[in-house]
């Protein structure tokens, strides 16, 4: 069987990525650990799902994991089909490079490059010519049509991040990973970004999965997981801040209890 996801017979309602009995230790002895024990959890396709859990809960680490920036210690980790621990690194990277799109708190742009060009250049660096309907499509969903040609310090730092998700979305990737993406904006720019990657799911049927600390970020989410101690311990579906507030204090006044 094919490792590679995305295949034609892939059936339709395969998860965009999913973890099985996913554990993840760091260090031996002590300091052994485990950041990710036994989690399993499917993020489905064209869908929005944040991931929220209190600081040290594993929510980076299962990103990195599913991503393949990580090695899992036992258990499972797929995009679409594909068991990244059976891929090589140059395999890794490719997948990384054509099916995974990641936006990063600090926008990580190349100062230097114009927004175009910065949307572009994992492309490039991947020897792929940009499908200029696409292109159009994703610049217009994030509202830069007007902006393509300024660097990043001529743009605000809502703008600079919808050139991030722009960027992440250029390759038309099978799931996007986006950690803590309005952690250095205000709330409206932080609620614009927000907007673009709901948009880039319900209109161009992209897969987000978003780690967040923010309630009212997680509220634009279409489902939230929440982790604690390194395992999944609920989710809400069609979430509102408020009920997401709700349920954070909920685990913080059962975190004590959890960790006798
Ligand atoms: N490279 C590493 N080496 C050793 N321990 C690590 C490493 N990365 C993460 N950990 C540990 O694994 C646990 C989970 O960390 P992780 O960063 O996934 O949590 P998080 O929920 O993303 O936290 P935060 O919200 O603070 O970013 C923590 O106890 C952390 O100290």
């Amino acid at each position: 069987m094919s490792q590679r996801s995305s295949s034609p017979r892939s059936p339709v309602t395969e998860p965009a990525a999913r973890a099985t009995n996913l554990t993840k230790v760091y260090g031996t002895g002590q300091t052994r650990v485990t950041a990710l024990d036994e989690v399993s959890v499917e993020f489905a396709r064209s869908r929005f799902t944040a991931v929220m859990g209190p600081s040290g809960s594993g929510k980076s680490t299962l990103m990195h994991c599913l991503a393949g920036l990580d090695g899992v210690t036992s258990g499972s980790a797929r995009i679409g089909d594909t068991e990244l621990a059976q891929l090589t690194d140059r395999q890794l990277t490719a997948l990384r490079r054509e099916k995974v799109g990641f936006v990063f708190q600090g926008f990580n742009l190349l100062p230097t490059l114009t927004a175009l060009e910065n949307i572009t250049l994992p492309l490039r660096i991947g020897g792929r010519r940009p499908d200029a309907g696409w292109l159009d499509t994703v610049v217009g969903t994030v509202g830069l049509a007007d902006r393509l040609d300024h660097r990043p310090a001529e743009l605000s730092g809502g703008q600079q991040q919808r050139v991030a998700v722009a960027r992440a979305l250029a390759s038309r990737p099978d799931i996007v990973f986006a950690d803590e993406p309005t952690g250095n904006l205000d709330s409206r720019s932080g609620a614009e970004v927000l907007g673009f990657l709901r948009d880039s799911v319900r209109e161009l049927g992209q897969t987000v999965v978003m780690v967040t600390h923010d309630p009212v970020a997680a509220a634009h989410a279409d489902r939230v997981v929440f982790l604690a101690d390194g395992r999944v311990v609920d989710e809400l579906h069609e979430p509102t801040s408020g009920a997401v507030l709700d349920r954070m204090l909920q685990f913080e006044a059962q975190a004590p209890a959890r960790r006798h």
